[in-house]
């Protein structure tokens, strides 16, 4: 069984997956401070927050089975990613599901704006009938910059043309070729500044965007701008807007996020040309059954089927590219395995990948997580996945280095991965046959083809007549089956290599034996822990195989 700690308002019908499934049991809390939710954290295996709740290094250093962060929402600011990371605990977030909650509520709150409709509103319901003191402005013909023109901000663009309004957009993603098809204008911020009568922001908060609204940014705007801001508090300086607002420069704002949440600096409150909210763009009934329902839905997967879709503390990649790399991340777990045990079982010192033929053109991100997963795994067992294997490498001081090659090796597709110490370096090449499946076809200098098992043996030798015949009696005297066996050598009578795979487990008194052999120079036993259980889920799924 699961448990699954839900804090923070969140729908009970989109929790409704879980709660019915028979792993689960989910208990709700309040939103707690941190200093409570560190008493019980210990005891989850997964968390699901929205943005109150503060996700932070201390509560993440007790949180001992947490696996799973998910922050029904999409802004992760309230949680240390990092921090998540170096724990190898996945966050995932909803992102799409509340788009439309939060544009509505942008597009309210350019409207209240532009018509005084709170402050009319309390003036009308406290019993005056005052029709002078809230004469507004239109948004039709009016210039709207928008800045971050992602889902939100693309979205708030369309509806602000229905309007009449021109729109800007400023966004690093945002193409000439997008804004010629949403009928808007690409813009400099610079621009958006000098030409727009409303601003509306739409990035989330990072070290990038902290303050791109400030006083600089204030004075190169047009006089009587309005803002309107349901994207991140911090994204604009709160004291330089409420400057600009006092000097009459700025004809107004519209808050639904601050800086400090709750919010309760009396100039911003109480300043009659701002409007506020308490953070409400996801609130609808509509955007919270989703935002619940998807990450819901995710932790089953992540719990029951191995597969995640929207980590953010995992490289992203398209449905396509997640399908075609699928056959290849179990050989590539596979090969790193044999890797470092071929490197006896030292640690590594060195990495290096290699990706040739198709792969050239792949994101071969999450397979190279994997082969380095499958390195780390035999020292540092289930504490390495895929989220903290390149955290943990760098706290090693292991470098890794990753080429890709257009040359095809003989194969369509090739992956050679190189583990050093020292002297001594372990190389194995390993491809995925069309119709065949996977095939380890390189082991040092050496061409192979084998299949890979669970059990293998590896013996180097001398390219002596018998040597063969050797090892399989001796085998078959202590009742070990062998499956397959392959031969591999680079010159006829010199040093070859065997490996054989087996039915079973061998020992070191087996191995002991082997290595009595005449010219039989070294025997290892080999295991791959994940034949069984890790198995290439269906293609047409597209999704990615973790934790
Ligand atoms: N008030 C509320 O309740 C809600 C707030 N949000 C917030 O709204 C914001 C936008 O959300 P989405 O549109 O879903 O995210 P998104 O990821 O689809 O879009 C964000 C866009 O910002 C752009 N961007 C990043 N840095 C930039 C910069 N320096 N200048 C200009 N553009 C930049 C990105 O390229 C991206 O296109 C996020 O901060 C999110 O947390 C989202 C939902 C509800
Ligand atoms: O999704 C987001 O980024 C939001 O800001 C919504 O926050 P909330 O879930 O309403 O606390």
């Amino acid at each position: 069984m699961y448990k699954v700690l839900v804090t923070d308002g969140i729908s009970q019908t989109g929790l409704e997956c879980l709660v019915n499934h028979p792993n689960y049991i989910v208990e709700r809390q309040p939103t707690l401070p941190v200093e409570e939710l560190i008493k019980i954290i210990g005891e989850y295996d997964a968390l699901i927050v929205r943005s109150q709740t503060k996700v932070t290094e201390e509560l993440l250093q007790a949180a001992d089975r947490l696996k799973v962060i998910a922050r029904a929402g999409v802004g992760v600011d309230n949680i240390d990613i990092s921090a998540a990371t170096r724990k190898g605990i996945i966050v995932i977030n909803a992102p799409g599901a509340n788009t439309i909650a939060a544009t509505e509520h942008t597009l309210a709150m350019m409207l209240s704006l532009a018509r005084k409709i709170p402050q009319a509103h309390q003036k009308t319901s406290g019993g005056e009938w005052d029709r002078n003191s809230f004469k507004g402005v239109e948004l039709y013909k009016k210039t709207l910059g928008v800045i971050g023109m992602g889902k939100i901000g693309t979205e708030v663009a369309k509806r602000a043309k229905s309007f009449g309004m021109n729109i800007l957009g400023f966004d690093p993603y945002l193409t000439e070729e997008r804004a010629k098809k949403l009928g808007i204008k690409k813009a400099s911020l610079d621009l958006i500044a000098a030409e727009s009568d409303f601003i509306t922001i739409h990035t989330p908060l990072t070290n990038n965007t902290r303050g791109i609204i400030n006083d600089e940014f204030l004075s190169k705007t047009k006089k009587g701008v309005r803002f309107v801001n349901c994207a991140r508090g911090g994204i604009i300086d709160e004291k330089a807007l409420v400057r600009a607002i006092n000097t009459g420069h700025v004809a107004g704002a519209a808050l639904d996020v601050f800086e400090k949440e709750p919010v309760t600096d009396p100039e911003l409150l109480q300043n009659p040309n701002i409007i506020v909210t308490p953070h409400l763009g996801a609130s609808t009934v509509e955007a919270q059954e989703k935002v619940a329902e998807e990450v819901s839905k995710e932790i089953i997967e992540i719990f029951e089927k191995q597969s995640i879709q929207n980590a953010v503390n995992m490289p992203q990649m398209s449905g396509e590219t997640q399908a075609k790399l699928q056959p290849y991340l179990l050989l590539a777990d596979q090969i790193g395995q044999l890797a470092i045990q071929l490197l006896k079982k030292q640690a590594p010192g060195k990495i290096e990948i290699n990706y040739y033929g198709d792969l050239v053109d792949e994101d071969t991100e999450l397979l190279t997580r994997t082969l380095l997963r499958g390195i780390l795994s035999y020292h540092l067992s289930d504490s390495v996945n895929l989220i903290n294997v390149l955290h943990l490498l760098k706290e090693q001081g292991v470098p890794y280095n990753v080429q890709k090659n257009a040359t095809n090796k003989g194969f369509a597709n090739y992956m050679e991965l190189a583990v050093s110490q020292g002297e001594d370096t372990a190389r194995i090449g390993a491809t995925v046959l069309n119709g065949y499946g996977a095939r380890i076809v390189k082991i040092n200098q050496y061409r192979i083809d084998v299949k890979p098992e669970k059990y293998l043996l590896y013996i180097k030798h001398q390219d002596v007549p018998g040597m063969i015949g050797k090892v399989g009696s001796l085998l078959g005297n202590f009742y070990i089956n062998i499956g397959t066996m392959q031969v591999g050598r680079t010159e006829v009578g010199g040093e070859a290599i065997m490996v054989l795979t087996l039915d079973k487990e061998l020992g070191t008194d087996v191995i002991r034996e082997l290595t009595l052999i005449d010219g039989l120079e070294e025997a290892q036993f080999l295991e791959i822990s994940n034949v069984d259980s890790f198995h290439a889920g269906p293609a047409e799924k597209q999704k990615v195989e973790t934790v």
